[in-house]
């Protein structure tokens, strides 16, 4: 009997031990996979009431604050992360960039795809899957846009920075739209070697259309059909198939964007019949020919080659010229809800929303290519007219510098540390892209004990709004880094525009985080157009600012008006709303200095 009781008490132990051990490497199992905290999920729809389509990053920024740095979220089935501080997206999307580097699909790969409306678009770096074709196209982009090669670019691009100060002292109040001519003017000549002041084409009327139709399209669940996928089995014909009909108007509109100015490239390089080798040597020696653009030498790589590999390259080529033309505008309508209802157009009897970045009366059509540059030059102007003391260093810088007996140049910048300051300041004081580009994750993940599953949209928030005391003192607590931009650790008084704060005895301090590698993205996939947008925004800035004094609107009585600069709502954002500033050359001397450049 006692040894019947004790063989059950053993076994009766056993079992329980057996037992807790079960429940509680389940609870651990659970505990190691759990999800990332995010608000109350919705049967069916998940947390789409959660997930705003104005406003994004602002109530994204809400949604970090009340469930930390990882947030989940679910949208009709489809897991979503939000990446509320610079530590999250350095971990993840930097250091595993290798799971962490897709992008969410496209449409024309799922079945039946005929003619919905995002086709036409495939050829899109910013949105190819992270794969071979993506890894060419980049590394073709990297060998047109790297650090030694753009320096090739500089001669056109200081002639265009030479006309937009012309036309910035003959007419300064339309500096927005001389802006947006000047950044379009130079990537067009730098991309297909065509120079839009002199020979007139529709090359900016059709990155028009082809990003209205961008920007009508790629609206976050605008239509029915990206939820319920099954609606795509339903011909064209049938009422309501709206996307169907949108497609088929939309598609010639994105291809017209990629073969217009690409064929007529290849018909000159053909007319003229010399080698492009010759005519590169004849364009070294100033004797004519075409300047080097970046379809003439990716033309010339591609003749090299053998089939089927000689295709495939100007395939790519093609696409790479058009990611400059219009490839930054790309990025910015992604994921852009900013299109405000008013600016409705008309096209072609499809009824499409354009974007605009400010309302104004300008006759000049809308440039491709130009929004990060854009708004990061109107941050400068606004900048400036509010911060007297800034302009007033960077003048001194200037002059003691460069002179008054020449203009500024791209290789000036090592000797002009606070010019550089300013352009890195304006990049973090109204950061352009602060959700960056969506991501998608290959590979399911763990990251601080939270489960990740492969497939998650990644979205990272460098929303710019200032902590609160509360916010503050949680950061130093858990010794993370909040709202990317505006951590006061990195960036003491954030809301204040001081570009001093990135120098150190007279030098740009290593010390300092520097906001560019928040402003052009994390890992594999963060900006390719870096160091070109870099130089070429210091070499405009330092012009602009060694030739102009920029200062706040004066009313009738001669008084300063108060500078206000409205911020568009959207996911991509700028100063877009039109702010008044008095802008005047600085000197007879400047003065003297632009006419001869000209
Ligand atoms: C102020 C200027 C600019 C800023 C702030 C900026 C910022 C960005 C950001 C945040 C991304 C997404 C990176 C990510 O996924 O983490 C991006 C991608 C990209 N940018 Fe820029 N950009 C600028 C100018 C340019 C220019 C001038 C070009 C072309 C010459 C360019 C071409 C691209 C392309 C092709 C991509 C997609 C890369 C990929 O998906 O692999 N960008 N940019």
């Amino acid at each position: 009997m006692e040894l019947f009781s004790l063989s059950g008490f053993l076994l009766v132990s056993s079992v329980c031990a057996l037992v807790v051990y079960f429940v509680k490497s389940t609870v651990r199992r659970h505990q190691e996979v759990s999800l990332p905290p995010g608000p109350p999920r919705l049967p069916i729809i998940g947390n789409a009431l959660d997930f705003p389509s104005r406003n994004m990053s602002k109530i994204l920024k809400g949604l970090s604050d009340k469930y930390g740095d990882v947030v989940y979220l679910e949208v009709f089935g489809q897991p979503m992360v939000l990446l509320g501080t610079h530590d999250a997206a350095m971990d993840l999307m930097e250091k595993r960039s290798y799971k962490y580097s897709d992008r969410p699909p496209l449409d024309h790969e799922l079945p039946l795809n005929e003619c919905w409306g995002r086709a036409g678009w495939d050829w899109a770096m910013p949105l190819l899957h992270y794969g071979s074709w993506w890894r060419r196209s980049r590394r073709v982009f990297h060998d047109c846009f790297n650090a030694g090669v753009i320096t090739r670019y500089r001669p056109v691009q200081t002639e265009a920075i030479h006309r937009f100060l012309l036309r910035l002292s003959t007419d300064p109040t339309a500096f927005p739209e001389h802006i947006k001519h000047f950044i379009a003017s130079s990537i067009i000549r730098v991309a297909y070697g065509v120079d839009i002041d002199k020979e007139r084409t529709p090359y900016l009327a059709i990155a028009t259309d082809a990003m209205a139709a961008f920007a009508a399209t790629f609206v976050p669940g605008k239509y029915l059909v990206e939820t319920l996928p099954i609606l795509r089995f339903i011909p064209g014909w049938f009422p309501g198939v709206q996307f169907k009909k949108d497609g088929k108007v939309r598609t010639p509109l994105v291809q017209k964007l990629t073969d217009t100015p690409w064929d007529a490239c290849m018909a000159a390089i053909v007319s003229r019949l010399v080698p492009l080798s010759r005519r590169r040597s004849l364009v070294s020696r100033g004797e004519g020919g075409a300047p080097p653009s970046v379809v003439t030498d990716l033309m010339e790589r591609a003749s090299q080659l053998e089939e089927p590999t000689k295709t495939e390259e100007i395939q790519i080529a093609k696409a790479t010229a058009a990611a400059a033309y219009a490839g930054t505008r790309v990025v910015r309508v992604y994921h852009s809800d900013m299109i405000a209802d008013d600016d409705l157009n008309h096209h072609k009897g499809v009824r499409i929303r354009c974007e605009f970045y400010h309302s104004d009366t300008s006759e000049l059509p809308d440039t491709p290519g130009t929004a990060q540059l854009y708004s990061t030059l109107m941050t400068l102007f606004f900048a400036m007219a509010s911060y007297p003391q800034v302009l007033e260093r960077a003048h001194r810088e200037l002059d003691a510098v460069v002179g008054s007996s020449r203009l500024p140049d791209f290789d000036d910048a090592p000797a002009l540390p606070y010019i550089t300051a300013i352009m890195k300041e304006c990049l973090r004081w109204r950061i352009v892209l602060p959700l960056g580009l969506m991501r998608r994750t290959t590979e399911d993940d763990e990251y601080r004990g939270y489960y990740i599953p492969k497939g998650t949209f990644i979205i990272p928030n460098a929303w710019w709004v200032s902590l609160s005391l509360a916010q503050l003192l949680a950061c130093l607590i858990q010794n993370v880094d909040r709202a990317f931009t505006r951590d006061p650790r990195h960036y003491p008084n954030p809301e204040e525009f001081k570009p001093e704060r990135y120098l150190k005895d007279g030098m740009i301090d290593p010390d300092v985080q520097d906001p560019n590698d928040i402003a052009f993205g994390y890992g594999r996939r963060a900006c390719p157009g870096r160091e070109f947008a870099e130089a070429v925004l210091f070499a405009v800035m330092a012009s602009i600012l060694h030739t102009f004094r920029i200062s706040p609107a004066l009313d009738e009585r001669g008084m300063p008006l108060p500078l206000e600069s409205k911020m568009s709502d959207g996911v991509a954002l700028s100063i877009s709303e039109p702010f008044k500033c008095t802008i005047a050359v600085r000197s007879a001397e400047a003065e003297a200095l632009i006419n001869a450049a000209n």
